[in-house]
């Protein structure tokens, strides 16, 4: 047969912040190969699929995937050998059980994707077809809304800017992603004019939007407000503001310390801050509101919120099936964000985001602040048909990268395309 997996080859490239990550190619029995890269957090879940890395060895300037490549090259590969590319159940299946732990800290998360992705590729190729009607089926023809992080603050700025990590671009009201795209295009440029006027900062931070060092949260909000009015949109109708504040990471001494405001929180009072900003703006969208660690708190945050914002959780439920699950019991969001590298098999994110939209929850697929121009996601997001996704700002070229193949699938459904809409935003309400 000519489908099957003949040879699997990995290299160590770099990744968007010049550290080293792995990138994998799989050769099929016919000769013919695809390539995956694997990309990297930096405020990650507790519980994420482990990312390995080379010991103390400073390479680059970041911890190398020397071992990964061998991972993949003396483990990996012999024993995928002569399976069926298309089978990627048994694929993947056989990594985790030749990794053998509960967090694939064996062999590396980023070896175990780095492989799924290119054997889910390389099907899609051997099988003629785009990688998203491959994993999707010929119902696989709506496009997400972009979500633009154009305001980069937390870890990702170095906290030289906001508190609150992404501030991000949600134009929903147009009628197609490539429309939306020059939207969110049209008001990143508006902001960095703004920005420029009132003598702040336009450096950017790790997932290309700008990162000013502002007074207070509010401020960005504020500047994404009179961004959008000036690019000649109107805020609410034409574009609304999603907001990650991964606030794991300012969550210490069981308060949240708002660095730029000079003040801590408790949960109740950060789950208030929370609500002001909801009444005042129009945010669609919050993440990590609230701490991993806080879990009890998440639901008086759903209680409060849930019914007019998609409240997601990402370090909380780090993309894994069994965590969501509980999470689905306990009634403490109503969506999950997606991130391939957190759970580590192709099979594994499909599992988890079918999960949430089996129970009305939304599934927000996302790229990480470490990114190649690997376009693998944009794909994704079509094939399970998730609503919306974000890559970043709309500029910076692994960020692009996924926007654009976005553009390539619209045109290439023609009319068969859709867009998703505010709709993708709106939850219903469990009892
Ligand atoms: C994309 C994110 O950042 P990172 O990749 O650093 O986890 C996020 O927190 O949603
Ligand atoms: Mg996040």
């Amino acid at each position: 047969m000519d489908s099957l997996i003949e040879d699997i080859i990995a290299r160590e490239i770099l990744d968007s912040r010049g550290n080293p990550t792995v990138e994998v190619e799989v050769y099929l029995s016919n000769g013919q190969h695809a390539r995956t890269a694997v990309p990297s957090g930096a405020s990650t879940g507790s519980k994420e699929a482990v990312e390995l890395r080379d010991g103390d060895t400073l390479r680059f300037g970041g911890k190398g995937v020397r071992q990964v490549i061998q991972n993949i090259e003396e483990i990996i590969a012999p024993d995928l050998q002569d399976l069926d590319v298309r089978d990627q159940k048994s694929i993947d299946e056989t990594m985790i059980g030749l990794d053998g732990t509960d967090n694939k800290s064996k062999l590396g998360a980023n070896a175990i994707l780095g492989v799924s992705m290119a054997c889910a590729r390389a099907a899609a190729d051997y099988c003629d077809l785009p990688l998203y009607a491959y994993l999707g089926g010929p119902g696989a023809t709506r496009l997400p809304v972009p979500c633009f992080n154009v305001l980069n603050g937390g870890v990702h700025a170095h906290w030289q800017g906001a508190d609150f990590q992404e501030c991000m671009l949600v134009p929903y009201g147009a009628d197609s992603f490539r429309e939306s795209l020059r939207w969110g295009a049209e008001i990143y440029h508006a902001l960095q004019a703004l920005l420029l006027e009132k003598h702040l900062s336009v450096g950017v931070g790790d997932e290309g939007g700008f990162a000013p060092a502002v007074d207070s949260n509010h401020e960005s909000y504020d500047l994404l407000v009179e961004a959008i009015r000036r690019a000649g949109f109107e805020p609410g109708k034409d574009c609304g503001i999603a907001i990650d504040p991964a606030s794991s990471e300012f969550f210490k001494d069981g308060k949240y310390q708002l660095r730029t405001e000079n003040r801590a929180l408790s949960s109740a009072e950060m789950v208030d801050y929370y609500a002001e900003i909801v009444r005042n703006y129009p945010v669609v969208l919050l993440e990590d509101g609230l701490a991993e660690d806080d879990w009890e708190n998440w639901k008086l945050l759903n209680e409060k919120l849930g019914s007019s914002i998609e409240l997601v959780g990402d370090d909380i439920f780090c993309t894994n099936p069994k965590i969501i699950a509980q999470a689905i019991e306990d009634n403490i969001a109503n969506a999950t964000l997606i991130k391939l590298n957190q759970i580590g098999t192709v099979t594994e994110t499909i599992a988890a985001t079918r999960l949430a939209q089996f129970h009305g929850w939304g599934a927000f697929v996302s790229h990480r602040s470490g990114e190649t121009t690997d376009d693998f996601i944009a794909d994704l997001t079509v094939a399970l048909d998730t609503g919306h996704l974000k890559s970043g700002a709309p500029a910076r070229g692994e960020r692009v990268a996924k926007y654009n193949q976005l553009l390539r699938i619209e045109e290439e459904l023609g009319t068969a395309a859709s867009f998703a809409g505010k709709k993708a935003f709106v939850r219903p309400v469990r009892g």
